[in-house]
């Protein structure tokens, strides 16, 4: 060491000059002595000498000892004291300074220099110490730590540092029992805690671990905390010393790290990290998995969805411009899969700026949009096509049709408009099924494609009504030729479920401009003709015309007026006598329905039920039909008349199986009337249309009711289904009876009636009965029955009621209906 610099203190001159001399003598530098505290201290502040030689008394308000502690305050400077004295309480007081050494005088060169020499080389000491736990303190600090030291013994902590920042709690609670501190921890950690202390206190070492802690405000921090045991070799006292780390926001970063990575792994979308020139570093299972691509084949390459391929020059800059201005875009990609095939995707990409805000990656995430196009395609052809025949709806088809009607405007050409409509195809439905009845749909969507010419269209409009729009027309018999094209297509046979069926059309055919000008025309038309064509006998075509619109009219107004009518009680009942042929009694009668109309006079059946048979209004008709002629035959009765057989008309669309019995039964029970009075007449046609028909009859049959067949030799009964109903009765049609005996024909049917009814065990009843010679016939061919002008018109149940009192007395029928005037007013 160079010439240690001593300041001497002494406030007397002579010996503070002497000590100096001594000094220089001894090899030291000692400056000009001071006398006052105040001046040692400006010494010190402006010298930094390496020792301070202190007289404790010295001049001015501060002695040595005082001047001594304010030094230590700002510097490490030692100071050895220079006294004459050695009191038990200055000494002390000296004492607290942590003096470097006394001389008490008078001393030695000797003493004072090998007194300085110590206190040079412990200052020396001390300072390295300090330069070390100073290096530690910074080091600590650098590493965001702090140090702790527990007494193993009393298990009582003796230092925490940073306490306050660390756990929120001063050192009150870490200057105490190990337990006190166990509160600060969590308590799911503090067990972990514990039994690290207890490992390490068996010699196994503490190690590291992590825990949070809980600080007074609530907040949790995690905190890694680090010791081993330390044994003091002159004491044998154990210590456990280390280190604790406030890892909180690594735990977080952790924690957020690992979401990201459980996120980049799991996610179904895909994500690629690119380089900031748009090279792949990585992509993630959701990438693979969408594009097909191996990661390895990505990896270094430039990414695929952003090849030119899949965006434009121009969409490319935009988004280029955007990921600068935002450092972020978003949009749709047309990208391609590993095999080739159309990939779209919703893009998000996102650029990572490095810490001088260069961009140093981008992150690309993006979803597949297959299935979505996909759904929304579905949707888009939902909207349009008919699930069942995949051909246009509704919707599709007026879009077309306004379309074609106005480029027909534009070139002042002509568009044909074709109701198709299904004859029959309820029934269908009804007894086989609806799965039979898609398949028929199926199949009749596939002819009428077949039918018409590529540019048409041909629409299902619902149920079993198709529509064709046929462009361009330049005839308009084109369109009737169409028409029969179809139907004859139509009626090809197609088999279901291991059957033929041949279905029949009817087709209405309305044309643009002459039709209609607007499409609602142009469709109401097509229909009017379709129902004309429908009545004039189904599987035919029928052109619009204005009459037919009238037709409709009339038809809407004749439902009107008969509801009206119906509301009004203007509905009558007349009952025509059914008598037996051999000797002209009567047995029974008829009902027919009548209508007194306010304007038209008294109108027959044909002006009623064809009208309420378009509507549900047969239904409430023909139960006020049933109910009316029960009563009616049940007052009959009271007023001591025979009991006569009532025949009441069914129309078949009252055949309803879990209807129309109950009905019968609910009328039975209240009239009273004897089930075996009623009989029940459905015609021949009514047979033929369902199973439907069969189960009521069965039913009805079930009652006691009697059932007779109407207007048989009309329709096409299948004979070898008619012996298993349970039928009474069959009736020979009129059109059978009227030319006897002048047609062969009519009288050779009118006879296999009578033999088939007997064979089936059966009663042959004839209806329209007008001449002696048809009942003389009928009579001889075994006709047990029959009804007719020849007998009696239909008449009112007053009417009735006297030629039954005629009967009674013995008169002639005949005779009685002559006299009497018995007849009914002609209907209208
Ligand atoms: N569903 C229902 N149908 C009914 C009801 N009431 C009648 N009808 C059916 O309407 C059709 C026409 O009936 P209507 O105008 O009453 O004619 C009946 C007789 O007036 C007529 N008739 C009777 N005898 C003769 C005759 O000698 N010559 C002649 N030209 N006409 C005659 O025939 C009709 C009775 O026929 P039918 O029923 O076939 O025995 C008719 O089909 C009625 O069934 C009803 O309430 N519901």
């Amino acid at each position: 060491m160079s010439q240690a610099r001593v300041l001497v203190v002494e406030d007397e001159r002579i010996v503070a000059l002497h000590l100096q001399q001594r000094l220089r003598s001894l090899g030291y530098d000692p400056s000009s002595p001071v006398a006052s505290g105040e001046q040692a201290l400006a010494r010190v502040r402006s010298e930094l000498p390496d020792i301070v030689l202190m007289d404790i008394h010295i001049e001015g308000p501060m002695d040595g000892i005082e001047t001594a502690s304010e030094i230590q305050k700002e510097f490490h400077t030692p100071i050895i004291y220079l006294t004459a004295y050695s009191e038990a309480a200055t000494l002390e007081r000296a004492r607290g300074t942590k003096p470097y050494g006394y001389l008490v005088k008078p001393f030695s060169e000797r003493e004072l220099h090998a007194t300085i020499q110590m206190a040079l080389e412990r200052s020396a000491t001390d300072s390295a110490i300090r330069e070390s736990e100073e290096r530690l303190h910074l080091a600590l600090e650098a590493a965001e730590m702090a140090s702790w030291e527990l007494d193993v013994t009393s298990r009582t902590l003796l230092h925490v540092g940073k306490a306050q920042r660390l756990f929120g709690y001063g050192h009150e609670v870490f200057s105490g029992p190990w337990e006190r501190f166990l509160e600060t921890v969590h308590e799911e950690d503090r067990d972990l805690v514990d039994r690290a202390l207890e490992r390490t206190l068996d010699g196994h070492g503490l190690g590291v671990i992590e825990f949070r802690s809980v600080h007074p405000d609530g907040s949790v921090h995690w905190l890694k905390v680090q010791g081993r045991i330390f044994t003091a070799e002159s004491s044998a006292r154990k210590r456990l010393i280390g280190v604790i780390q406030d890892v909180t926001a690594r735990r977080s970063a952790e924690a957020q790290l690992r979401q990201a990575a459980m996120v980049f792994e799991a996610t179904q979308e895909g994500i690629l990290i690119l380089d900031d020139r748009f090279v792949t570093l990585d992509c993630n299972p959701g990438y693979c998995a969408i594009t097909g691509y191996d990661r390895n084949e990505v990896i270094g390459r430039p990414a695929p969805l952003l090849s030119p391929l899949c965006l434009s020059p121009a969409d490319w800059q935009t988004m280029q411009n955007t990921l600068v201005a935002d450092r972020q875009w978003h949009g749709e990609i047309q990208g391609r899969r590993r095999d080739g095939k159309e990939l779209p995707v919703l893009a998000n990409i996102a650029a990572v700026a490095d810490r001088s805000g260069q961009v140093s990656h981008y992150i690309l995430l993006f979803s597949d949009l297959t299935a979505i196009r996909l759904a929304q395609e579905r949707f888009q052809h939902l909207a349009h096509f008919d699930p069942l025949t995949d051909l246009p709806n509704r919707l599709l088809a007026m879009d077309r049709l306004e379309h074609a009607m106005q480029a027909a405007e534009r070139n002042q050409g002509k568009v044909g408009l074709l109701f198709v409509d299904l004859d029959h195809f309820k029934q269908i439905n009804d007894t086989l099924g609806h799965s039979v009845g898609d398949d028929l749909l199926r199949a009749v969507a596939k002819a009428l494609r077949l039918a018409v010419r590529a540019e048409d269209t041909v629409a299902r409009l619902g149920g079993d009504e198709f529509m064709v729009i046929v462009d361009r027309v330049e005839h308009p018999e084109a369109l009737g030729e169409l028409a029969d094209r179809i139907i004859a297509t139509l009626s090809r046979p197609v088999t279901l479920l291991g059957m033929e069926f041949a279905i029949t059309a009817s087709v209405g055919i309305s044309l643009f401009p002459e039709d209609g000008t607007r499409k609602e025309d142009l469709i109401r038309a097509a229909d009017t003709a379709m129902y004309a064509a429908k009545d004039a006998g189904r599987s035919g075509f029928a052109f619009y015309r204005k009459e037919m619109t009238e037709q409709a009219a009339l038809s809407m107004e004749r439902d009107r007026d008969l509801r009206r009518g119906f509301e009004k009680d203007e509905l009558r009942l007349h009952y025509q006598p059914q008598v037996e042929l051999a000797t002209g009694a009567i047995i029974g009668v008829e009902a027919l329905i009548r209508w007194q109309h306010p304007i038209h006079g008294l109108c027959g059946a044909n002006d009623v039920v064809p009208v309420a048979e378009k509507s549900r209004l047969i239904m409430e008709l023909g139960d006020w039909v049933l109910r009316e002629a029960c009563w009616q035959a049940r007052a009959w009765q009271e007023a001591g008349l025979p009991p006569l057989r009532m025949a009441v008309n069914v129309s078949a669309r009252q055949m309803q199986p879990d209807r129309l019995p109950n009905v019968v039964r609910q009328i039975l029970d209240s009239t009273g009337l004897d089930p075996a009075l009623l009989e029940i007449e459905i015609t021949e046609s009514t047979l033929q249309d369902s199973e439907r028909c069969v189960a009521t009859l069965h039913a009805l049959k079930a009652l006691g009711v009697s059932l007779a067949i109407d207007d048989f030799g009309t329709g096409y009964s299948c004979l070898g289904s008619l012996k298993s109903l349970p039928i009474d009765r069959i009736k020979i049609d009129r059109s059978f009876v009227q030319d006897i005996p002048h047609d062969r024909n009519d009288e050779a049917i009118a006879e296999a009636i009578i033999a088939m009814a007997h064979k089936l065990n059966m009663v042959a009843i004839a209806e329209g009965i007008e001449t002696e010679e048809q009942r003389a016939f009928l009579r001889a061919r075994g006709c047990e029955e029959g009804q007719g002008y020849l007998y009696a018109r239909p008449m009112t149940a007053d009417a009735v009621a006297a030629l039954l009192r005629d009967q009674q007395r013995g008169t002639d029928l005949r005779d009685a209906v002559s006299a009497g005037g018995a007849t009914e007013d002609t209907p209208q």
